[in-house]
């Protein structure tokens, strides 16, 4: 059963002392909530997490093995999804997904199915500069079940969505977790997880 750790972590942007000492756990078939006012450091460590900002202080664990040791299989045994959607606007929703999942690697849906289960179906040739701030976000969101990944780390993901896609996310996270997959989401609004458990960063210095 995977785990994945952090120990004594400390993060610096820019000049600014972001969160020291910090832990977390999140082990295989759960979800770890990030939680706190903004600027905490939410989207700090869920970078951090990503290895696309380094610590400058304390390790990160994967089962027995300091992620730093082996960056690359860090890389791919994750999904990441951040603020922005990552979405050519020139290529229909169909098109953009078919480009993330030949990147993706095998083991996941095929576009159609991805789509379907982010309700995009009747969108699916609909040049993506046409979608709705929703609809983008659920396209963004479909990079998640194109291939597999085990470690989804994912800032804000229901940001912009309406409550029925926000349960559509939800019951991605409780598949994902059903399978032996582990989650770290940062969110504002309340997201139904398994386990329910949650990781409260303070408020942000002066
Ligand atoms: N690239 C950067 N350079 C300098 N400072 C940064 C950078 N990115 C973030 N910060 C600072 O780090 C602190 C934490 O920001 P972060 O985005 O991690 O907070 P957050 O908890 O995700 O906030 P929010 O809830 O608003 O998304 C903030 O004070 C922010 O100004």
């Amino acid at each position: 059963m995977s785990v994945f750790a952090g120990i004594g972590l400390s993060c610096v942007r820019g000049e600014r002392l972001v969160f020291r000492d910090l832990d977390f756990r999140v082990e295989a078939g759960t979800a770890l909530t990030l939680l706190g006012p903004n600027g905490a450091g939410k989207s700090s460590l869920l970078r951090l997490m990503a290895g696309l900002v380094a610590p400058v202080a304390g390790q990160m664990r994967w089962d027995d093995a300091a992620v730093a040791d082996d960056p690359e299989a860090h890389r791919a045994r994750l999904r990441w999804l951040g603020h922005g959607d990552g979405i050519k606007a020139g290529l229909t929703a169909a098109e953009n997904a078919a480009f993330w999942g030949a990147l993706a690697g095998p083991g996941g849906l095929d576009v159609a199915a991805a789509l379907d289960r982010l309700g995009l179906d009747g969108v699916a040739d609909t040049p993506a500069r046409y979608l709705s701030q929703g609809q983008r976000r659920r396209l963004a969101l479909t990079r998640l079940l194109l291939g597999r990944a085990p470690l989804w780390l994912l800032d804000e993901p229901t940001v912009g969505l309406d409550a029925a896609s926000v349960a559509i996310v939800e019951a991605m996270l409780d598949r994902h977790c059903r399978d032996g997959g582990l989650a770290v989401l940062a969110t504002h609004v309340p997201i139904a997880t398994p386990g329910a458990r949650t990781l409260r960063l303070g408020p942000a210095g002066p």
